[in-house]
């Protein structure tokens, strides 16, 4: 049985949940369990602090987790990113009072503070940069200026609505692009199921990144619709019973997908339709 560690609380959970259920795994209902069974799908969940995932699966005691990068290089454990899973993006950042740095080297000799201080000492002594102190903060690390401990802080910035409101600006380039992934123990032989979980999670990434689209066309325009739909392969292309038209289908980047039904329609389709994918395997 696969044991996966799930976050219970944070950024992380709610999402993290969501894509599980999409995967066709029970979820919980109350907030408070702790463990999942599991066992039409042969799997256990078992609900940890998002930033002891990494540390249950480097030790081996659950086979994979879902964490963020940014925690699991903090972690330094010997678990590995397995696959990225597209939510919880965030950029991680050095920030200051407004104007007043520019680059990550003018951090020696000043105090920074984080809840990353592996990852942000890791970082400064990459580049030779000595700071006086890493403070670690377990959150609001916004405040730490304002009140002292700190001249810089290093934090997760997603809209940066944070940070102005604070008072306080980024600076230097970003330390780290951070998203949601599944981890798993390095240089040990794949867990029995993984692979499993890893096509079904695959599924639900090109489930959200694709639509179904179709449309019929003149058969002698085809092949200029079919340049516009190339599809993850081949477009489907089937006759229509007038024999002058022919329906394509095909998946298209749902970011695309009015942009696409645009320049189908100038060159000739119509009835042009687009559908949510609801589950896949590629
Ligand atoms: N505002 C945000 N937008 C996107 N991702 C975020 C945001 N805040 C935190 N994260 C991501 O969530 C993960 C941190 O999880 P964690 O649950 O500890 O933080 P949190 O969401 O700040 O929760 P809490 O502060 O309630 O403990 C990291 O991977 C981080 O990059
Ligand atoms: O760029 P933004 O969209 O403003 O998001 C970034 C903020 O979100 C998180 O804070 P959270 O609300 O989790 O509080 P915390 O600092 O107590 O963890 C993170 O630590 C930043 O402070
Ligand atoms: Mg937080």
């Amino acid at each position: 049985m696969l044991r996966i560690a799930v976050p219970n609380k944070g950024s992380l959970s709610e999402p993290a949940a969501e894509m599980l259920r999409e995967a066709g795994y029970r979820q919980r209902r109350d907030s408070r369990e702790l463990v999942l069974p599991d066992p039409d799908n042969d799997v256990e969940f078992f609900f940890l602090r998002p930033r002891d995932v990494a540390v249950y699966v480097g030790a081996g005691t659950v086979d994979v987790g879902i964490t963020g990068r940014d925690l699991l290089i903090d972690s330094a454990s010997e678990a590995v990113e397995h696959l990225p899973l597209g939510f919880a993006r965030s950029t991680f950042r050095f920030a200051g009072a407004a104007g007043r740095l520019t680059d990550a080297r003018q951090i020696a000799g000043l105090r920074v503070a984080t809840s990353y201080a592996e990852l942000v000492a890791a970082y400064l002594r990459e580049r030779g940069v000595e700071p006086e102190a890493v403070v670690r903060l377990d959150g609001a690390v916004e405040s730490a200026i304002r009140l002292g401990v700190a001249d810089v802080i290093a934090d997760v910035v997603e809209t940066g609505s944070t940070l102005r409101a604070a008072g306080l600006e980024v600076f230097g380039e970003p330390i780290l692009r951070s998203e949601a992934v599944l981890i798993r123990r390095a240089d040990v032989d794949q867990p029995a199921g993984l692979d499993t979980l890893t096509r079904r999670l695959q599924g639900v990434l090109t489930a959200r990144e694709y639509v179904l689209m179709d449309y019929d066309v003149p058969l002698h325009l085809v092949d200029d619709a079919v340049a516009i739909t190339p599809g993850l392969e081949s477009p489907t292309v089937s006759p229509l019973h007038n024999g002058e038209w022919a329906a394509v289908r095909a998946m298209v980047p749902r970011s695309q997908t009015n942009r696409v039904m645009d320049a189908l329609y100038d060159v000739g389709a119509r009835a042009i339709l687009v559908t949510s994918i609801l589950a896949c395997r590629i």
